[in-house]
């Protein structure tokens, strides 16, 4: 550690009072999350980007009742200036909102930001304090159901045409109509087709090219906001028959102007606006008809997993219970991928890089795409239906023991736990989807951490826990070491094909204190970020301020990906770590031992290899107290010594070369 007195994240962010508040506020969104009593966590799906990549989506992870409210699942709207508007418009995807109250396009930020659409959803955006929102159950939920709110009648295109929600499917409505684009779709297969170039696209994209209406400079049309429209009639949708009613509102909202179809950032109309809506499909949408929608999706995806085999390339893409990597599959068997579970999402032609759907360029898809389908030179995986002959060289499809989810043992960490369930267990240290409460001691089963009667995680406050713990040994990052050298854990597989560029400027950690004692991450590099929202996420009030991250590069991260450390050489030592269990080591380097460290990645989580990473002691963050949530998660215990990053942008086989090296600008302390 060099010189003695720490600025503060504030100092060295140069916050204001007010955007400290802000930003501290704004930052506990994202831990909420992690408290026993969230009830939610974010989990993958490929529902809305048909297959070809992923899309993150909220989900229960306990039962809800009609009239509860999901207030850690929460989120703020900030108002955008037109330029901001149109900055955002041509690149990521954010969550652009028009709202009524504030009378301005929003983003939404925070951990609301990644429900979903539904045109019968199972939640309501509710107020939460100025500016804030949070959601509302308006039918009962079981865990792993997916929680879903309703954008507006015009978000996804006029009357939503090109929705993908499962109510529009079930009703074959929105994107899964089938009436006017000619394209014979198969039931139960996702809007896409296959286009002249064999190139696979959505089917309102195939629809709007063979009408004209797309063209390559339309797509980039700014939003005209002046263009004043009535709303679309307000459509009333009967979940369960797929009839579907008209009612004229009064409200108005603006409508793009661009040629192409209103898509997906095009419109929104406000929380407000399509409360009348929801509540008139609300009266529609019966419990029974979903389950029984659901048992017979369920039923299909069975059925079309029977038979089904997976080859998989030796070397396959494995990240933090998300495997992508390149995959060919024939036409022929779209059903069958269509139908597959979360860890068989993409569907593309062999041996030609994929293309997405609809041009789009939203960040999330970007990076999956660059990083991963569009390498042709990267193995690929091949599905085959039944009738082929297939070789299962390396993979077989499991069912998860804890979830009874389907998935390949090729991302099986633990016996038997498909991913979801495996990156669960490592953070809470209790099978999915269960979380314990402070004082609650659950001894873990099945697994090995447990046999050995160690890594138990009790809760208790941080002077308890310094106690019990013995002292940080030695200041200096290359000579602290595990005290347990014998713990092993089964190395994984590493990641193929070229890292991303990463563009966002920030600070290197090269320290961490934590209550004033040294405690240096001896493996990987940290990087404290300070982005603007264009980047990633933001506070309510300072638009182009920060959001924190501590992002861990990902070669010997040892909290990102799958919560181990990445050695290239498996049992060797790494900075003087020999073992992969990253909890297990941060514990040991922060001198806390088993007790608990919490990796915890907050906004930009979709961009799945930038892994935002926060290491929070688990016995501050997870506090039982929702009331008072504000209150608890205490950063203050933690201090970073930073550097900043001199150099964005670096390519990854720069970023591999410099990492925690070259790029090391002038060196700062922060202190949450
Ligand atoms: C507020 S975000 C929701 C979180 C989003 N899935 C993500 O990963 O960021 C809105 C975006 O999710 C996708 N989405 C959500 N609901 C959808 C639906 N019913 N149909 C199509 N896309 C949907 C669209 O890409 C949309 O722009």
């Amino acid at each position: 550690m060099t010189g003695d007195s720490i600025p503060t994240v504030r100092e060295t962010a140069k916050l204001t009072d007010e955007t400290e508040k802000d930003f501290i506020q704004h930052a506990k969104r994202y831990f909420a999350m992690y408290l026993p009593t969230a009830g939610f966590e974010i989990a993958e799906t490929d529902r809305y980007s048909g297959s070809m990549k992923r899309e993150a989506c909220i989900i229960a992870t306990k039962e809800w009742h009609v009239g509860d409210e999901i207030r850690h699942c929460s989120g703020t709207l900030v108002s955008l200036t037109t330029e901001e508007e149109r900055a955002l418009e041509g690149g990521r995807d954010f969550s652009i909102m028009w709202s009524s109250r504030k009378d301005t396009m929003c983003l939404l930020l925070g951990p609301a930001r990644f429900v979903n659409h539904d045109c019968c959803p199972n939640t309501e955006f509710i107020s939460s304090g100025q500016n804030a929102i949070a959601f509302k159950f308006l039918r009962d939920v079981a865990i792993g159901e997916e929680l879903t709110a309703y954008y507006g009648d015009n978000y996804f295109g006029a009357g939503n045409e090109e929705c993908l929600c499962a109510t529009c499917e079930r009703n074959k409505t929105g994107s899964f109509r089938t009436e006017d684009d000619g394209v014979v779709l198969k039931e139960g297969l996702r809007p896409f087709v296959y286009d002249d170039k064999g190139k696979l696209i959505r089917r309102s994209v195939l629809r709007r090219k063979k009408s004209g209406l797309l063209t390559k400079s339309s797509k980039n049309k700014q939003l005209d906001k002046q263009t004043e429209k009535p709303l679309q009639p307000t459509t009333d949708i009967d979940c369960a028959t797929g009839s579907v009613t008209q009612h004229t509102a009064t409200t108005t909202i603006s409508l793009p102007t661009r040629a192409e179809p209103m898509s997906f950032r095009t419109m929104i109309s406000s929380a407000r606006q399509y409360n009348n809506t929801n509540r008139l499909l609300n009266q529609n949408c019966s419990d029974n008809n979903m389950n029984h929608h659901l048992s017979s999706v369920n039923q299909e995806m069975e059925s079309s997993w029977a038979g089904v085999n997976v080859v998989a390339s030796p070397e396959i893409r494995v990240e933090w219970g998300i495997t992508i990597f390149r995959r060919v599959n024939t036409p022929t068997h779209q059903g069958v991928n269509a139908s597959l579970s979360n860890n068989f999402g993409v569907t593309g032609q062999s041996n030609s890089p994929f293309t997405p759907a609809g041009g789009s360029s939203r960040m999330s898809i970007a990076y999956l795409c660059s990083n991963d389908i569009s390498d042709s030179s990267s193995k690929a995986i091949v599905i085959a239906g039944p009738s082929s002959a297939v070789n299962t060289q390396q993979e077989i499809t499991r069912r998860c023991k804890i979830c009874s989810e389907k998935y390949s043992s090729a991302f099986e960490y633990k016996e038997r736990r498909c991913p979801r369930c495996t990156r669960h267990f490592n953070l809470f240290s209790i099978e999915w989807p269960l979380r314990k409460t402070p004082n609650q001691k659950v001894k873990a089963k099945d697994d090995n951490r447990s046999k050995s009667g160690k890594n138990r995680v009790e809760f208790m406050n941080s002077s308890r826990r310094m106690d019990k713990t013995a002292p940080s040994k030695g200041k200096n990052k290359q000579t602290t070491r595990p005290r347990n050298r014998n713990q092993q854990s089964l190395p994984e597989p590493e990641p193929s094909g070229e890292w991303e560029p990463f563009s966002t400027p920030g600070f290197i950690v090269n320290t961490i204190r934590y209550n004033g004692k040294d405690c240096i991450p001896s493996i990987g590099t940290f990087h404290l970020l300070f982005s603007c929202n264009k980047n990633f996420d933001c506070n309510q009030n300072n638009k182009l301020s920060i959001s924190i991250r501590i992002q861990l590069s990902r070669r010997n991260n040892p909290l990102g990906c799958s919560n181990r450390i990445r050695t290239h050489e498996p049992d060797k030592e790494v900075d003087g770590f020999p073992y992969h269990n990253a909890r297990k080591v941060i514990a040991e380097v922060l001198g806390l031992d088993n007790q608990g460290f919490v990796p915890i990645f907050g906004p930009g989580y979709r961009s799945n290899d930038r892994r935002p990473v926060i290491v929070v002691p688990r016995g501050h963050v997870l506090t039982d107290d929702s009331s008072e949530s504000d209150d608890d998660v205490i950063m203050s215990d933690i201090e970073v010594e930073t550097s900043s990053i001199v150099s964005a942008d670096l390519t990854s086989k720069q970023r591999r070369e410099e990492d925690g090296h070259i790029l090391a600008g002038p060196s700062k302390k922060c202190k949450f």
